[in-house]
C-alpha cells in the first residue's frame, strides 16, 4: 500500500509538472507556426530536408527543428513514420495539425454541417461583429437562397473584401443593428463582454429580429466544468485567457447563458453540441 501511496504522489508531481511546463507545447506550436510547416505539408508528407527546403527562413537550424518535430510528433500534432527503404522520417499532419493551415476554417464547417436544417427558412442573415465577413460569406455560399449582411464597425467593414451575396454594412451593435433579418448570427462576440454590455448587445438584436420574428444563432464557448473532453478542457481555459485578452469578457456556463439570454429578451434556447470547442445556441425571442 505504501507503494500504491509513492505511485500517487509521483504522479501527482508529474501532473503539476505537465500544468507548469505547458509553454513548452505553446512555444514549439509558435516556432512551427512561424516556419510555415503546417502549410508546407499540406500537399503531401515530407521528410525534414524536404520541409526545410520549402520555409524561407535564413539559417534554419534543422537539428533544434528536428527536436521541436519530434516533440510535437510525440503530441500527435503531426504524424511521424520511419520509411522502410531510405529510414528516414516522413512528417504528414494530422487532425490537429490542420488548424494551424492559413486557409482553414475549420469551425465554420463544423457549424455548416451540424447546424444545416438551422439555415433553411431563413431569407436574411446579419453577422453581427462579422469582422471582414468571411463566417457570413460561408454561410451564403452554402445557401445560396439567402442573402447576407456583414455587420461590422466602420472601419473594420472599410478594409473587407468583396463577397458574392454579401453586404457589408458599418455600424456599433450598442447603438443599433439596421437591418431586419431572419436571423442573426453572433459568432464569438458575446464571450468579449461582460453580462451588462451583452444584454445591451442582445436587446438590440432583440429589436432587429422582432419584425421577421426571426431568430438568433449564437456561436460561442458553453463551459461543461467537469467535462475531461479536449474541447470542454479548451473553453475552461479560454475563460482564463479572456482575462488578459478582454477583462470584462468570460466564458459562461448553459445557466449563465440561460439567465444572460432571458435578461436580452430571449427565453427560448437550444444548445447545439459540435465537435469544437465552440457550441452552437439557437436562441427565439420570449413571447
Ligand atoms: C472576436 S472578433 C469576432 C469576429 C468574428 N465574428 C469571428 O468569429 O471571427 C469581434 C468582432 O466584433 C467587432 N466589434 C467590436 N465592437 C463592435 C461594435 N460596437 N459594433 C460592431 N462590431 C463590433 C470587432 O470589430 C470584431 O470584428
Amino acid at each position: 500500500m505504501a507503494g500504491d501511496g509513492e505511485e500517487a504522489t509521483l504522479q501527482g508531481q508529474a501532473k503539476i509538472l505537465q500544468i507548469m511546463d505547458n509553454f513548452v507545447e505553446s512555444m514549439a506550436l509558435k516556432c512551427v507556426v512561424e516556419l510555415g510547416v503546417a502549410d508546407t505539408l499540406n500537399s503531401h508528407p515530407m521528410t525534414l530536408p524536404q520541409i526545410a527546403a520549402r520555409i524561407p527562413f535564413p539559417n534554419l537550424d534543422m537539428y533544434r527543428l528536428s527536436r521541436v518535430m519530434r516533440f510535437l510528433s510525440s503530441r500527435n500534432v503531426f504524424n511521424a513514420t520511419v520509411d522502410k527503404e531510405s529510414g528516414e522520417t516522413m512528417y504528414g499532419l494530422t487532425d490537429s495539425s490542420k488548424w494551424l493551415l492559413t486557409d482553414n476554417k475549420i469551425v465554420m464547417k463544423a457549424v455548416l454541417k451540424y447546424y444545416q436544417g438551422g439555415f433553411d427558412n431563413i431569407e436574411t442573415i446579419v453577422d453581427v461583429g462579422g469582422g471582414w465577413g468571411a463566417a457570413v460569406a460561408e454561410i451564403v455560399e452554402a445557401h445560396p437562397h439567402i442573402k447576407g449582411f456583414n455587420f461590422d464597425l466602420p472601419n473594420v467593414v472599410a478594409g473587407a473584401p468583396k463577397y458574392p451575396n454579401v453586404i457589408h454594412v458599418g455600424g456599433d451593435m450598442f447603438d443599433t443593428i439596421p437591418i431586419n433579418p431572419d436571423a442573426i448570427f453572433l459568432k464569438w462576440i458575446l464571450h468579449n463582454w461582460s453580462d451588462e454590455k451583452s444584454e445591451e448587445i442582445l436587446k438590440n438584436c432583440r429589436k432587429a429580429v422582432e419584425e421577421r420574428k426571426g431568430k438568433l444563432i449564437i456561436v460561442d464557448g458553453v463551459l461543461r466544468p467537469k467535462s475531461e473532453n479536449l474541447l470542454d478542457v479548451e473553453a475552461q481555459r479560454y475563460d482564463l485567457k479572456m482575462m488578459v485578452i478582454s477583462p470584462s469578457g468570460k466564458e459562461r456556463s448553459e445557466d449563465e447563458w440561460e439567465k444572460l439570454l432571458k435578461r436580452g429578451g430571449f427565453s427560448r434556447y437550444t444548445v447545439i453540441k459540435i465537435p469544437s470547442f465552440l457550441s452552437i445556441i439557437e436562441a427565439f425571442p420570449s413571447e
